[in-house]
């Protein structure tokens, strides 16, 4: 027997960030919106803690107990003092530090199974508290759909969303490390007055609409500046995509992806065929949103 979880990546629609706390965070106001594009964790008995992993970018991810996935494992096995011996593959079209949070969906997802291979039958509220501990992204990848991360972005409320957005993602040649986006973050503000983040009600507004004029709007990404101070190519890439009619772009979280919004799924088809021939980015691909969270498929 096995269980397959389908997770879904994120894209932030305001990311705003505070300045650095004492133990290294940030604090943030961090829009989330849960995007149609997958991964897929399946966990199958096994005699020991395994990981593989399948996809465009599967060279890229660590099948060691580094992985998301695994820690997500080990932390459920601890906490129901049972082994972790599982055998987790990761179906991977996410990309790797891409600033969608592929890691966290694995994280997500494997917990997810694990709990329903196990009967382990932890609550939702335990759940959330895991994905808490392995990464600030990891509990959206569980719930989906919109929410607002407080906190480091772990402490979540869900918002509503009335209608569907279209977006185009553009995939860069190489990934960013978050980390280093969020050190570069500081270097840039370093002697400036970093307002406490807070989420804008027009864009809430907006989202809860439906409406892709206003969100487009408000959309923002503190964390932009930085992405594109590590990574100026991201500029080129972002100005054949609003040549080709996004109704906005921006950096994907920590990016290096970047995000078009576009008015209908026709524009969204031109604005992916102008960033394939701009010969910017590495792969493009078009999703709507708002997307299911962790889902259990078989
Ligand atoms: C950029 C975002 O993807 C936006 O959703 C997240 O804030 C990052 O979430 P994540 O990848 O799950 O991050 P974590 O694994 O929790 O933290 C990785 C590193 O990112 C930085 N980090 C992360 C979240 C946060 N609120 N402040 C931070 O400064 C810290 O250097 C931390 O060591
Ligand atoms: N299951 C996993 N999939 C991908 N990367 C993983 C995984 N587990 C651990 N990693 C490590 O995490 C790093 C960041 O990968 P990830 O794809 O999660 O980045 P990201 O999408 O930019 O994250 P976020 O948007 O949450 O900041 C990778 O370079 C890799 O070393």
């Amino acid at each position: 027997m096995s269980v397959t979880v389908r997770v879904p990546a994120k894209v932030n629609v305001q990311l705003a960030v505070g300045a650095a706390r004492p133990d290294g965070f940030h604090d943030l106001a961090n829009v989330f919106l849960a995007v149609g594009l997958y991964d897929e964790v399946t966990a199958t008995p096994a005699d020991a803690l395994t990981v593989t992993c399948a996809g465009p970018d599967a060279d890229q991810v660590p099948l060691d107990r580094t992985n998301l996935a695994a820690r997500a494992a080990i932390t459920l096995a601890e906490r129901y003092g049972r082994s972790p011996d599982v055998h987790l593959h990761i179906a991977k079209d996410i990309p790797v530090a891409g600033g969608m949070a592929g890691g966290s969906a694995d994280g997500a997802g494997a917990l997810l199974a694990c709990d329903a291979l196990w009967g382990t039958g932890a609550s939702r509220e335990e759940l959330l508290d895991i994905c808490a501990e392995l990464g600030s992204d990891v509990p959206f990848s569980l719930v989906g759909g919109a929410a607002l991360g407080t906190g480091r972005g772990e402490k979540l409320t869900a918002l509503e969303v009335g209608g569907t957005f279209h977006w185009v993602f553009a995939m860069a040649v190489r990934g960013l490390s978050t980390p280093a986006v969020f050190r570069e973050f500081d270097r840039l503000g370093e002697g400036l007055d970093i307002p406490e983040p807070v989420a804008s009600p027009e864009l809430l507004d907006a989202l809860a609409k439906g409406d892709p004029d206003a969100l487009a709007a408000h959309l923002s990404n503190d964390l932009q500046p930085a992405a594109l101070s590590l990574f100026p190519d991201l500029a080129a890439t972002l100005a054949a995509g609003r040549a080709a009619g996004a109704l906005a772009t921006l950096v994907s979280g920590s990016g290096p992806t970047t995000a078009y919004l576009a008015r209908d799924a026709a524009s969204a088809e031109k604005i992916a065929d102008a960033l394939r021939t701009s010969a910017t980015c590495r792969t493009v691909r078009l999703a709507p949103a708002p997307a299911p969270g962790a889902t259990i498929i078989t």
